[in-house]
């Protein structure tokens, strides 16, 4: 007989977006996400991070600063863009992105024109944010479904 308390999908894909946090250096707010096709494969994986090149060690990780070249924001790419560049594939059509933190509007134009049809995110807590609003007006006029992640109440664990 099989087991019966293997990973549900959705705790797959969402047990690799938060695992995929666990590479950011924020030290505010890590966000992973990962991209999944109609048929349950993995078509690739991002979390937020400095762009190539740009050192972990030098660019700024303050949230605020006098100076805005100071902070973070202006140069940070986000785990769903990342998830997104990193595809080396060519076809994202109707595919899901499971992330940890609801896209911003920045990325969701980019989710949206990449065809991705379903959003399953875990924390909204920017929600009252012009960026999310705007981001849910966009995806609802798109008809990219978004979804909070249920959490089944368990702890996962490997047993070897
Ligand atoms: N959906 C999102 C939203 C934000 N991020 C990144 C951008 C920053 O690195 C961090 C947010 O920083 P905070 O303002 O909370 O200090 O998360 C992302 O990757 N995806
Ligand atoms: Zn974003």
């Amino acid at each position: 007989m099989k087991k019966e308390n293997y990973l549900k999908w959705d705790e797959y894909f969402m047990g690799i977006a938060l695992l995929s946090a666990e590479r950011s250096k924020d030290p505010h707010t890590s966000v992973g996400a990962c991209i999944v096709s109609e048929d349950n494969k993995i078509l690739s994986v991002g979390y937020n991070g400095m762009p190539m090149g740009c050192s972990d060690d030098e660019y700024p990780w303050e949230r605020t600063s006098d100076n805005e070249l100071d902070a973070k924001y202006l140069y940070v790419c986000h785990a769903e863009l990342n998830a997104l560049l990193n595809y080396t594939g060519t076809n994202l059509k109707n595919a899901t992105i499971y992330t940890t933190l609801f896209p911003c509007n920045e990325c969701t134009k980019a989710l949206i024109q990449s065809g991705i049809k379903e959003v399953i995110y875990m924390s909204d807590k920017y929600s009252d944010t012009p960026s999310v609003i705007a981001a849910k007006r966009m995806m609802n006029s798109a008809g990219v479904k978004f979804t909070p992640y249920k959490p089944i109440n368990r702890n996962i664990e490997l047993q070897l």
